[in-house]
């Protein structure tokens, strides 16, 4: 798992996922310490998400393991799926103080406040989220991960929706996360251009 000196790390092995009865890969192995990232590609259906899920433990693996080892001190995961999961009536910094008590989180004020500045969306913190576009949305789900301060990163399409320029700043923000000491799994059709990613290609759906 992490070497001398890192902090922190996941290792998967052997790693199968069923879906709906099915087998929708196997054999998988990988491993990604502290400062590092994990580019997920491949066709649709072929288990992109399916991977995050399992990473997540939001799905046990049908064979294999996957050891997770988050430094302590901070949360383990943070995971941008595809519903941002934010309540539609509720202000958007107010929707997103409410997850960052939920998360039991130190200033979450002020943390929610930082979040949406690094996604551009300052100018909207009281704007109910129901009104935000697509794309704003994403953003703020992304703060919500930011806000977050997780270890570990588990981004589903997290580009989907997204501008050139807001594009642009999800890499930076991902880069200054790793360059913190944290870990991203990213799953994407699109290049993105990050010095520490590796990229896992899946090939054709089982
Ligand atoms: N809840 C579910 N029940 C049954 N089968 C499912 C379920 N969720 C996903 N699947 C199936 O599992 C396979 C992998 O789905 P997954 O969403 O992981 O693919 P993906 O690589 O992320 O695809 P995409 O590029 O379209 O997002 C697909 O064949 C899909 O139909």
């Amino acid at each position: 798992m992490s070497g001398e000196g890192q902090v922190g790390g996941i290792e998967a092995s052997g790693l199968a996922a069923r879906r709906g009865g099915r087998i929708v890969f196997a054999d998988l192995s990988f491993s990604l310490a502290a400062g590092g990232a994990l580019r997920i590609t491949g066709p649709n259906g072929v288990g992109k998400s399916t991977l995050l899920r399992l990473c997540a433990g939001l799905l046990a693996p049908a064979a294999g393991t996957i050891a997770f080892d988050p430094p302590p001190g901070r949360p383990p995961l943070g995971y941008l799926a595809e519903a941002a999961a934010l309540d539609g009536e509720r202000p958007l910094a107010q929707a997103l103080g409410f997850w960052a008590r939920m998360d039991g989180l130190s200033h979450p004020d002020a943390r929610v406040a930082a979040a949406l500045a690094d996604v551009a969306l300052a100018d909207l913190a009281t704007v109910p989220v129901r009104l935000l576009s697509t794309g704003q949305r994403r953003r703020a789900a992304f703060a919500r991960v930011i806000a977050g301060g997780a270890f570990l990163w588990l981004l589903d399409e997290p580009t989907n929706g997204l501008d050139a320029a807001a594009s642009a700043r999800l890499e930076v923000l991902v880069e200054r996360h790793l360059e913190a000491g944290g870990m991203a799994i990213v799953a994407t059709h699109l290049p993105l251009r990050l010095p520490a990613m590796r990229t896992f290609a899946f090939g054709t759906p089982l």
